[in-house]
Formats: structure tokens, C-alpha cells, sequence
């Protein structure tokens, strides 16, 4: 276990009805390196939490911080309404933890590693056979109970790794990077245990780098940089920020006098207070923030306009787009395209 600087008291308080709560988190290691500098982090019961950001920048060190396998430098963090400094025990009893390198052992099988499991976490003797059974169903790992391990490929040891950690049934589980390395068809199992899991009512606390799935899955995410939180928010809401949407409208009439007919109605229309028109080769382009909205003056414009329309074409952001305007081009666990310092930017809370 890696050791970080112990400091003074916590000088905040912070609420007990979260899932998980912290308060100005700071994280130095023992050589001076501050990996964690002032993290605030509310996740309510229940949520899909997604915690991203490049390679270095504190993520890990943060999850074990909250998981008591590290103490804050400075900051305060309650899990489950519980101190991790005064009360790391009963976090531990409270919670799932899942590290980027697999703790299962590989000499033994499914069922061997979940009966430990349960051992560890003291699951009562009386209770381990059935719920061994519905975690092997849950992680599709029945047909194989009876294999070692090392036989697994890197999905199939993924997901008992993840088993492991539910076998006493912790209402939130600490998953860092649980896809790195998979396959997509290896990498969609697990994501779709997770969400099962989630389903069930887990909260779910989240580091990945696939993007895509954290846009599909997270009810919120934030993004840390440098040690700090740069931005938060629903994955709609970052990407709102990322600005504009692109309408690509192509016309089976494209002559000017039909361009500019139509763009002066489209303009004339309410929903355009946030969005530009402009004229391309093939027809119009409509750039807004307000997609939803917008496509629908659209097409109303359109019809009202009796305009033939022979495509129509909408480029949304993408939280790839987000976070790679955020980070300066360093993609979230990404391989890191550029060094620089980046100015730290808030996007909503
Ligand atoms: N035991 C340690 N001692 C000193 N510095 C460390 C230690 N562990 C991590 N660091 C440093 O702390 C910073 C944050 O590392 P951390 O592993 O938390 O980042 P991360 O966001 O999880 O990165 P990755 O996505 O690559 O796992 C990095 O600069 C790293 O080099």
C-alpha cells in the first residue's frame, strides 16, 4: 500500500446522506508530488458516477482515498455517512473496491475465489452457497465454476474480479477502469453487468476512458485534471457546453434565391436567438446549442417554406469533443497528445 502524507484534522463538514461526499480533498505523496489538490465530490445513493480524466491526473489516487486505502493530506471524506479516518471499518464493510490490477486468485476457480471473497467479507456461512450461485449467473461464469481461473481470458477474469466485490452486497461499489483492455465484445459484458448491477440500486462510482459509454451510462461525470475537478455536469449538460450542434440541410433546389429564401424564414423563427445560418454549397447549415428545439423550427420552417429537402444532417457534440476542447487535446486515460498546463474551467455543477 501506497502511504500519503497525513495532515491536520479536517476543517469541514460534510453531509451524511450522500454515497459518497468530499470535501476540498488534497493528496500529497511522500515525495511532495500533490496528485490531489482540493477535490469536491458529491455522488447520491443510487447514482452511475463517471470519474474521468488523461493518464497522471490523480484519478486513482483519488479512488483510493475514498476507499480508505489512503488518507487525505487535508479534506474530509464520508462514505455511506461514514469518516474514512475515523471510521475506515465500517466504510470498508460499506463499499466494493475494484482496482485497475485483478485481485482474484488465479489457482482457483470462480467459485473457490467468490467462497473467500465471502470469507473476507464475512458473509454468514449459512448464505454464501446461494448467492455464490446468483453471482456466477449475474457474470455469466456458471458454465465455467469449475475451471481455474488462469484459464480465463481478460474478460472472463474482469468479471469475477468484479463478482468479488459484491459478494456482500455493498450498496456502492469503486470500479477503476474495469474495461481497460478488453475486447468490445468482452468490454460490452461487463458494461452491461455494471449497469444491471446499477439497475439493482449499486451506486456506482466509475474511472474509465471509453467515453461513449460513460455518456451512455452516467447520470453524471466529472473530469479531473492536474488533481483537480475542471468540469462536471450530466453528460447532456458537457455536452452543451461543447457548444454547437451542426444542421446540415441539403436542398433539391440549392439556387440562391431558394437558399435565401429559406434562411430568412429560419431566421425570422424564435428558436433562433442561439443559432447561426449559414449558406453552403449543397444547401443551408444551421449551427445552435439548442438542437432538439432547433431541428424542429427547422423542419416546421421548412414545410411552411414548401422547400425540397433532399438530406438532412445533424452532428451533435460528443463528450470526445468536450473533454478533448477541455483538456487541451489530452483525451480522458488517453495516451496524451500534449503536455501543457491546462487553465482549470468550471462547466457547471
Ligand atoms: N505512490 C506514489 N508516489 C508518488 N507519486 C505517485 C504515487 N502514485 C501516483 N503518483 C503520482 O500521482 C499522480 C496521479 O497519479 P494517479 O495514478 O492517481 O493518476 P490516474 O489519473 O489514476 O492515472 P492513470 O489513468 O494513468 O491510472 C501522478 O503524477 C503519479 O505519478
Amino acid at each position: 500500500m501506497a502511504h500519503a502524507q497525513t495532515g491536520s484534522r479536517h476543517e469541514h463538514t460534510v453531509p451524511d446522506d450522500l454515497a459518497v461526499a468530499a470535501e476540498n480533498v488534497h493528496v500529497t505523496y511522500d515525495d511532495g508530488t500533490e496528485a490531489v489538490r482540493g477535490v469536491d465530490l458529491s455522488v447520491a445513493e443510487g447514482e452511475f458516477f463517471g470519474f474521468l480524466g488523461p493518464n497522471g491526473a490523480g484519478k486513482t489516487t483519488t479512488v483510493r482515498t475514498l476507499v480508505t486505502l489512503l488518507h487525505p493530506t487535508r479534506g474530509s471524506v464520508r462514505i455511506n455517512g461514514y469518516d474514512t479516518r475515523t471510521e475506515p471499518q465500517a466504510v470498508r464493510e460499506s463499499i466494493g473496491y475494484m482496482a485497475q490490477e485483478t485481485s482474484i486468485d488465479l489457482e482457483l476457480t470462480p467459485r473457490e475465489n467468490l467462497r473467500v471473497a465471502c470469507e473476507m467479507y464475512g458473509v454468514p456461512a449459512a448464505q454464501r452457497s446461494e448467492r455464490i450461485d446468483r453471482l456466477l449467473d449475474l457474470v455469466d461464469l456458471r458454465d465455467v465454476e469449475a475451471r481455474r481461473a488462469e484459464t480465463f481470458s481478460g474478460g472472463m477474469r474482469k468479471r469475477l474480479d468484479t463478482a468479488t466485490v459484491l459478494v456482500h452486497r455493498p450498496p456502492v461499489v469503486f470500479l477503476d477502469e474495469p474495461t481497460t483492455g478488453l475486447d468490445p465484445e468482452a468490454r460490452r459484458r461487463v458494461w452491461d453487468y455494471i449497469e444491471r448491477i446499477n439497475d439493482r440500486g449499486t451506486t456506482v462510482f466509475l474511472t474509465t476512458q471509453y467515453l461513449e459509454e460513460a455518456d451512455r451510462l452516467c447520470d453524471r461525470l466529472a473530469l479531473l485534471e492536474d488533481g483537480q475537478v475542471t468540469a462536471r455536469g450530466t453528460p447532456d449538460a458537457l455536452k452543451a457546453t461543447a457548444g454547437t450542434a451542426r444542421l446540415a440541410v441539403e436542398l433539391a433546389d440549392a439556387t440562391d434565391r431558394e437558399r435565401r429564401r429559406l434562411a430568412d424564414a429560419l431566421r425570422a423563427s424564435s428558436a433562433f436567438e442561439a443559432a447561426t445560418v449559414e449558406r453552403t454549397a449543397e444547401g443551408l447549415a444551421v449551427e445552435t446549442s439548442d438542437v432538439d428545439d432547433v431541428v424542429q423550427e427547422v423542419f416546421a420552417a421548412l414545410c411552411d417554406a414548401s422547400v425540397g429537402v433532399t438530406g438532412l444532417d445533424v452532428g451533435e457534440p460528443t463528450l470526445d469533443d468536450v473533454f478533448f476542447a477541455l483538456t487541451d487535446g489530452r483525451e480522458p486515460g488517453g495516451d496524451g497528445r500534449s503536455d501543457d498546463a491546462v487553465a482549470p474551467m468550471e462547466a457547471g455543477r
